[in-house]
């Protein structure tokens, strides 16, 4: 499978890059960074600290290598996303997304392109989140009416987007859970009427130093809570499943994939 990585100087394109690297499944055919970054022209293997050369170039151009991919993965931006999505539209190119921050109408666009390309979309492609979102879905299912929810999320200092993309991701599968829309029930920060309405979700957003990401759900009742939380203690568990989620688009038909299809869950 011949792969494109958006972004190979990002902590997430780095590790992806490496993970693509030593992957027998997997050529790396180019890297697309922006204009102007002294690191365009280097070949990728070194500009993603692989340790080797790739024989193949970092470029600031898409289009002029889009042609020679199978695939293209994408953590980056959310304004270099959208137009990845549309070149990958134009070229028939299968396309992993794994950017956040993206308004409803963006998300929109992601499922439009489906009918025309093999589109995965993952706000989080870690096996043990994905998993978390198993255990949310039946919790809501059970209890989430009459408990106080509140998502609280850790990332690092540079993190551009909040609350997270996986944040928004755990409260529209709770909110979908208990028969309701995530619009309905959210509520940012520690606003409003207090105490909150019972089931509605409250989103919290911490950002300092390094840390990759913690995704914590707390449940409280009176006199008990239940949480349920998840750590990574680096980036790579993001960067494989990214690659899971390439190598599962080789042989996939135009239409909209999940990490869940990836993952069996
Ligand atoms: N789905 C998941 O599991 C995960 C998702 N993410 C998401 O992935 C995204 C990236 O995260 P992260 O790697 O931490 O961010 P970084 O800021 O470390 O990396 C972003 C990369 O995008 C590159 N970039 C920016 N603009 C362009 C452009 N126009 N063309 C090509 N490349 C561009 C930057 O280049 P340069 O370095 O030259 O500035 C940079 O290398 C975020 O939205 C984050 O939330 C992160 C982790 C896991
Ligand atoms: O920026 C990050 O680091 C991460 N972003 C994703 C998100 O917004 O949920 C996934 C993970 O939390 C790491």
């Amino acid at each position: 499978m011949k792969v494109i990585v958006v972004g190979p100087r990002g902590k997430m394109g780095k590790l992806i890059t490496q993970i693509a690297a030593s992957r027998e499944d997997m050529q790396l055919v180019a890297g697309v960074a922006p204009e102007g970054r002294d690191y365009i022209g280097m070949d990728l293997g070194q500009a993603a600290l692989v340790g080797y050369d790739l024989g193949v170039p970092v470029v600031d151009n898409l289009e002029s290598v889009i042609d020679g991919c199978d695939v293209i993965i994408d953590f980056s931006t959310k304004e270099m996303a959208m137009v990845v999505l549309e070149l990958a539209r134009k070229y028939k190119k299968a396309l992993v997304c794994g950017t956040t921050g993206f308004s409803e109408e963006e998300m929109e666009r992601f499922r439009a392109a489906a009918s025309e390309i093999p589109m995965l979309y993952a706000a989080n492609t870690s096996k043990l989140v994905n998993v978390m979102n198993k255990l949310l879905e039946i919790v809501a299912e059970k209890i989430g009416e009459e408990a106080d929810i509140e998502i609280l999320e850790m990332h690092d200092q540079w993190k551009k987007d909040a609350p997270s993309g996986t944040s928004k991701e755990m409260g529209e599968i709770m909110a979908h859970a208990m028969g309701k829309e995530i619009s309905d029930l959210a509520v940012y920060g520690r606003h409003g009427e207090c105490p909150r309405e019972k089931g509605t979700i409250g989103y919290h957003s911490l950002r300092a130093g390094n840390i990759p990401s913690s995704h914590s759900v707390y449940f409280g009742f009176m006199g008990e809570r239940l949480e349920i939380t998840h750590h990574s203690y680096n980036w790579e568990c993001f960067a494989r499943g990214a690659c899971d989620c390439a190598a599962y688009l080789a042989d996939k038909a135009p239409g909209f994939y999940t990490i869940q299809d990836v993952l069996n869950l």
